[in-house]
């Protein structure tokens, strides 16, 4: 077991709306470090999920308990992009620098260190040749890169991701990827991600779960692939 800094306990919890729940006896932890995939059908409730994470929806009982870092506000959240976010009419550096908005407060600018901090999240993620181009003109994956970065600068030791690959081809996906498990393995950041693609879940993440219509299953790849859930794909970790 890991001894990482726990930064999600979740304990006990029922998740849902008007006091019917979708979720019951959820029990689970994220720590730095971890890369969890939630997977399962269209409606079964990762988006709830990751709304009670974020602390947008209160558990109807048991609790959710976020550490203190993540209660002021550092988790980088990477959101299912919409078609009007697509065609945002601001530069790349803005719309990076936005990602510390909330924690600029009262300041009308960003401080000097804030836009080092961005240019680094840039370089890191491959995209400081394009700070100056508009947001809109770039390609899906150039976008999802700038939009990582912003994530990356409200993040403190979690990023969330909800179904981040949507709309890009294998290889920008790839990309996307490989960047993540560059933030995980080296950085040691702990990356929650909402999914449709099993076979990355399954080759990347330390734990999967899933949600189900009524239950869950929280286990390793190779312990999903052995579950009634997992066997429906038939797959393999080779
Ligand atoms: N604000 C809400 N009020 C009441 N019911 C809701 C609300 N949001 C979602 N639901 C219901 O909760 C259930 C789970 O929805 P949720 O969006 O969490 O599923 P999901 O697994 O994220 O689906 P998808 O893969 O399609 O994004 C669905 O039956 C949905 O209709």
């Amino acid at each position: 077991m890991s001894e990482q800094k726990v930064l999600i306990d979740c304990r006990d919890a029922a998740l849902g709306y008007e006091g019917r729940p979708i979720w019951e006896h959820l029990t689970f932890q994220v720590r730095r470090g971890d890369y969890l995939c939630i997977v399962g059908d269209n409606g079964s409730g990762k988006s709830t999920l990751l709304k009670s994470m974020l602390g947008l929806l209160r558990p109807l009982s048991g609790e959710i308990r976020l550490d203190e870092s993540l209660r002021r506000g550092a988790i980088g959240y990477l959101p299912q992009q919409t078609r009007a976010q697509k065609d945002f009419p601001a530069t790349v550096s803005e719309v990076v620098l936005s990602g510390f908005l909330s924690a600029r407060g009262w300041k009308f600018f960003y401080t000097p260190a804030q836009k080092s901090q961005a240019l680094q999240h840039m370089g890191k993620l491959g995209i400081l040749e394009l700070k100056d181009k508009c947001y809109r003109e770039l390609s899906g994956g150039q976008q999802q890169r700038v939009l990582l970065a912003r994530a990356l600068c409200a993040a403190g030791d979690l990023l969330v991701l909800d179904e981040p690959v949507t709309g890009l081809d294998p290889a920008a996906a790839d990309d996307l990827y490989r960047t993540l498990r560059y933030l995980n393995r080296t950085e040691g950041m702990a990356v929650v991600m909402v999914t449709h693609d099993i076979r990355s879940a399954l080759r990347d993440a330390a734990a999967i779960l899933h949600a189900g219509r009524d239950q869950w299953f929280l286990g390793t790849p190779r312990e999903y692939l052995a579950s009634p859930y997992g066997k429906r794909f038939g797959g393999d970790l080779s």
